[in-house]
């Protein structure tokens, strides 16, 4: 239980942290928000990615009607279900319209004082750093009154812009190294991205889950951050790590995607069962994650292309598969049951990778029976005739920033 004055004090001092934020590089996201009454705004995102900036730049012509309560702070370790009473009360004798709950998921029913807020008409924004915070449950839970999105580092574009660099061939190298966490971008400062990792991996999965093992934990999370670009089956895992159950691996697996840092990509079948039993194919959320806490030392141009043209298709589209039969495709992308684009990433083309990359490329357009495809590479461009099929090869850094 918590004492109303108590309530009020924390609200105080989390209001002044708030309004006392920089706005920063303006994000792409901003554009897309809309505070909506009667809907609450639900924005994900890994940890550190921004989400309470993008927040104070949506609510920063507003800030006198806004309270803002982030749950994670200490002070609220005895926050109990009724304390939600007090709390209503407190935004009752403020005059507030707008309320901002940061990690509020880390409340049991917290579901049940959101809709209770927009049946008063308040505008209620939660961001979090779990994915689970998207689940189906939580549309039955808030009767289908949200609207979410999700958050990630900073793309190219706002990196360029945040380091007010051009669109060149040497930008696109950096960003491939650094990626697009604020901090890290700041400072340069790798401890930033492996005190981040071990964070998420201590706080948000093994004290959530209990996970007692974490240095198992630790040393899996490495090894999928290491191995971008590959696929990866949880049978195999199992036994390099000496987890026992392949259930155990499969629920690291979940842990892992749902804080974000490691995402999966399934392999392409008509069958769902089938599709869920293939190896799947690891990227990272973030390419100075990879930089700062993989194993790995040679070779990572191609894997860094693949993982950032991974992150840009997972930014604007649903769907993402990889295709392999005789041969393999990097990337199928599908819209309403569709496939929109079929992508083969190659760092760069050359007499000894040519013919593979293009035989995997035109397997999967004779398999979806398509015409056209693209190779992305890091600065080629061409275009290729293969008996009537078109492959277009584009740089990276003109394919993401289309
Ligand atoms: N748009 C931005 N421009 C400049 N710096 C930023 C921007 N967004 C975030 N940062 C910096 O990155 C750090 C993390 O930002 P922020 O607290 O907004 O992230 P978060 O996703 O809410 O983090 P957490 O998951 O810990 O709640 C802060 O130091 C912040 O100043």
């Amino acid at each position: 239980m918590i004492l109303q004055s108590q309530l009020a004090e924390i609200l105080d001092a989390q209001y002044l942290t708030f309004t006392n934020k920089k706005l920063g590089q303006k994000r792409e996201k901003l554009a897309k928000l809309k505070l909506v009454i009667n809907f609450a705004l639900i924005i994900t995102g890994v940890r550190r990615c921004g989400k309470t900036t993008l927040l104070y730049q949506l609510l920063n012509e507003n800030l006198s009607h806004v309270l803002f309560l982030n749950f994670e702070d200490t002070r609220l370790v005895n926050f109990e279900n009724d304390d939600f009473v007090r709390l209503i009360a407190e935004i009752k004798a403020r005059s507030i319209t707008t309320l901002f709950f940061d990690e509020i998921q880390l409340m049991p029913n917290w579901e049940l004082f959101v809709r209770q807020l927009l049946d008063d008409d308040y505008k209620v924004v939660i961001t979090g750093s779990n994915a689970t915070l998207l689940s189906t449950e939580l549309g039955t839970k808030l009767t289908g009154r949200h609207l979410s999105t999700e958050l990630f580092p900073f793309s190219y574009q706002e990196f360029l812009a945040f380091k007010t660099l051009e669109n060149t061939a040497d930008s696109l190298q950096l960003y491939l190294k650094q990626g697009g966490f604020p901090e890290y971008l700041k400072t340069g400062d790798g401890m930033i991205l492996n005190q981040l990792l071990d964070d998420i991996l201590n706080r948000d999965i093994a004290v959530r889950y209990n996970v007692r093992d974490v240095s198992t934990l630790k040393k899996l999370a490495t090894y999928l951050i290491s191995n971008i670009g590959k696929p990866v089956s949880g049978n195999k895992l199992k036994e390099v790590f000496g987890i026992k159950s392949t259930t155990t691996i499969l629920e690291y697996f979940s842990y892992l995607e749902n804080t974000y840092v490691i995402q999966f990509v399934s392999k392409f079948s008509y069958s769902i069962k089938t599709q869920i039993r293939n190896p799947k194919k690891v990227y990272t959320i973030d390419l100075g994650l990879f930089t700062e806490n993989s194993i790995v030392f040679s070779d990572e141009n191609g894997r860094r292309l693949e993982n950032l043209v991974y992150l840009y298709l997972r930014t604007n589209y649903s769907e993402i598969y990889y295709f392999a039969e005789k041969k393999e495709c990097d990337f199928v992308v599908m819209q309403k049951g569709k496939v929109v684009e079929l992508l083969q990433v190659c760092y760069e083309l050359n007499a000894e990778n040519m013919e593979r990359e293009i035989a995997g490329l035109t397997e999967a357009m004779d398999f979806f029976d398509l015409k056209e495809a693209k190779i992305i590479s890091f600065n080629q461009k061409e275009i290729f005739n293969k008996d009537g099929k078109i492959i277009n090869v584009i740089p990276a850094n003109e394919f993401i920033v289309s």
